[in-house]
């Protein structure tokens, strides 16, 4: 199996998160999808959208892992619903212990911001509440966090008690392990702030941003602009947007409420719907009120594209963490001994090679990776080659 993936869902109170989370989660897998169970009711499993390959091979995959409808592969990843930023933080309480815990087993994350603007800081009703308040708590909370682990990282250094000739990478690296940075990141972090080697030439301002380069590189984010099926939402969407002090951002549109509405009605077989998909279908009795109801869903999905909980999830993972779907697969055949046509879909890092790819398949195979094959045109590929999104490898190795 591959690493699964987590990404991590945070928000305020009232914002759509438990909306966006059980959207996200309720899935109408078919029979023998086997979704992982948990007895842990803030982590779900949701799917990120693959094009399936057996097609280009005139055949129709079985798999074993997620599953299919129509053309589309839907593969599972977990989604973590981070609870618990706390109202208040932002009057000098600080994140939450377990908020923090449990964002350090997160590989990226989703923040559901209120854009309609009618939840204030603390969650409550309000009006005209700027988004970018909430955007920009978050990621203050989050730099002061790191900013405090990596203090410690440079005291550490300079009570000097490891070695000599330590480098201060060496210790950062080591007091920020829980979030998943090696030397080398740091160091080409430290360049890339500029602020030379010498901790003791490091003012306030030089240490907040190099701990917030640390935090962007290893907590990347997605934010997802909830409630955008309000005009206030779509207002200040528009005007966020356009904002470049907020270009770093990268926004996705969103309703929840859509997505849950279509989900629910699909489970009631009065619409058929795929999740991630421009539109829907009626096909059972509705009555006029529900009518309305989905009209309007299809209005907004006519002009967002989709609900946007999808595409959240699927920016998260592709664009912003950087995975690439691969398929092993059989040069001679899609099929294995079990008659099952292109079981797996593996959710790699981008930058994977073959090799990479093929300890991911077999962890144990050593120095035993001989060659893998491309198996669209069957050419040969060395252990450099690096992997491209919805690749059909086979991996031929000496055992
Ligand atoms: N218009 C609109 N309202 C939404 C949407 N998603 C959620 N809401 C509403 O926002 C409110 C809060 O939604 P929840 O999903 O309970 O929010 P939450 O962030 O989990 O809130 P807590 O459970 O209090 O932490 C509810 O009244 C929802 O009906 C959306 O996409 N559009």
């Amino acid at each position: 199996m591959s690493k699964s993936h987590r990404i991590g869902l945070v928000g305020k109170p009232s914002v759509g998160k438990s909306s966006f989370f059980n959207a996200a989660t309720m899935n109408d897998v078919p029979e023998g999808a086997y979704p992982f169970t948990t007895i842990d009711p803030s982590v779900g499993e949701a799917y990120v959208r693959v094009e399936d390959a057996a097609p280009e091979f005139g055949e129709v995959s079985t798999p074993s892992v997620g599953y299919l409808e129509g053309d589309v592969r839907f593969v599972p990843t977990k989604l973590v619903d981070v609870a618990g930023l706390i109202p208040g933080a932002h009057e000098g309480n600080g994140l939450g212990n377990q908020f923090l815990t449990d964002l350090n087993e997160t590989d990226v994350l989703i923040h559901v911001v209120d854009f309609s603007g009618e939840t204030d800081l603390e969650g409550e009703p309000t009006e005209g509440h700027d988004p970018r308040k909430d955007i920009d708590f978050l990621e203050e909370e989050l730099d002061q966090w790191y900013l405090g682990v990596l203090e410690k990282g440079i005291n550490r250094y300079a009570s000097g008690y490891v070695t000599e000739e330590d480098d201060i990478e060496e210790d950062l690296a080591e007091q920020m392990s829980a979030f998943k940075i090696s030397e080398d990141e740091i160091k080409l972090l430290i360049r890339r702030v500029d602020i030379g080697f010498d901790p003791d030439e490091w003012d306030d301002d030089d240490r907040l941003e190099l701990a917030r380069e640390i935090r962007k590189a290893t907590k990347p984010m997605v934010i997802a602009a909830n409630k955008m099926d309000t005009p206030q939402a779509q207002e200040n969407f528009q005007e966020i947007a356009a904002d470049p002090e907020y270009e770093h951002l990268t926004m996705v549109p969103c309703s929840a409420h859509a997505e849950k509405a279509l989900k629910t009605a699909d489970e009631a077989g009065v619409v058929d719907y795929r999740p991630g998909d421009d539109d829907f279908e009626i096909v059972g009795d509705i009555s006029p009120e529900q009518e309305l109801g989905l009209e309007q869903i299809r209005d907004f999905m006519t002009e967002y594209g989709a609900t946007g909980v999808q595409a959240a999830l699927e920016t998260a993972l592709f664009d912003v963490l950087g995975v690439v779907p691969v398929f092993p697969g059989g040069a001679n055949g899609l099929g294995n001994e079990r008659g099952e046509v292109l079981p797996d879909c593996y959710l790699i890092p981008s930058d994977s090679t073959a090799e990479d790819f093929a300890y991911s398949l077999h962890s144990d195979i050593g120095e035993g990776f001989l060659y893998a094959i491309d198996c669209r045109s069957n050419r040969q590929l060395g252990k450099e080659y690096e992997v491209e999104p919805r690749d059909v490898i086979e991996v031929v190795t000496t055992n």
